[in-house]
């Protein structure tokens, strides 16, 4: 057996793929999100999920998605898979990267994407799409020139033994 494998990975399969993998990490019960950053050259630079801030301890703060008191949901304590991705790129600039996120960026995240000069966003589920923090979020990307466009499923099932 001396010829090249026909059934190797995508660049986008493998980088949604590293991005669904990240995801897995996510203690968040209802919403799973998982992001990977990539170079113009097609080299990771960043991974992140949703989760608590460092010192916030995921057994103690709240997990909730709705009550009376907003300080028991989790919306006001967690870090969002794509703000995590940025903040935890340590190698100066993400001028010119693309960003692979299982869900479309809320507004918040998208002024950091934008801000950190990311240029293009692939995205897997816009479940949210119809919610004004998406639609602000597509406002703003479409401004500042960022590409964004859904990712294609190959539908191909990878199972990994761990
Ligand atoms: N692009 C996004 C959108 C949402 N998240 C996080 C924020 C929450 O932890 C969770 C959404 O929870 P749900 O309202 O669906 O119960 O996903 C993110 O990281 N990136
Ligand atoms: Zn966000």
């Amino acid at each position: 057996m001396s010829e090249k494998r026909t059934d190797y990975l995508s660049w986008d399969e493998y980088f949604m793929g590293v991005a669904m993998l990240s995801g897995m990490r996510s203690k968040d019960p209802n919403t799973q999100v998982g992001c990977c950053i990539v170079s113009q050259d097609n080299k990771i630079l960043s991974m992140g999920y949703n989760g608590f801030p460092i010192g916030c301890s995921d057994d103690e703060f709240p997990w909730a998605r709705d009550g009376e008191d907003p300080l028991e949901t989790k919306y006001v304590y967690s870090t969002h898979s794509e703000l995590n991705a940025i903040l935890n790129y340590s190698g100066g600039s993400l001028a010119g990267a693309k960003l692979y996120v299982s869900l479309f960026p809320c507004n918040e995240c998208a002024k950091a994407i934008i801000q950190s000069g990311i240029r293009e966003v692939i995205y897997d589920c816009d479940k949210y799409a119809d919610t004004p923090s998406v639609k602000a979020s597509k406002r703003m990307m479409d401004a500042a020139g960022v590409r964004y466009h859904q990712y294609h499923r190959s539908n191909r099932k990878i199972e990994i033994e761990l």
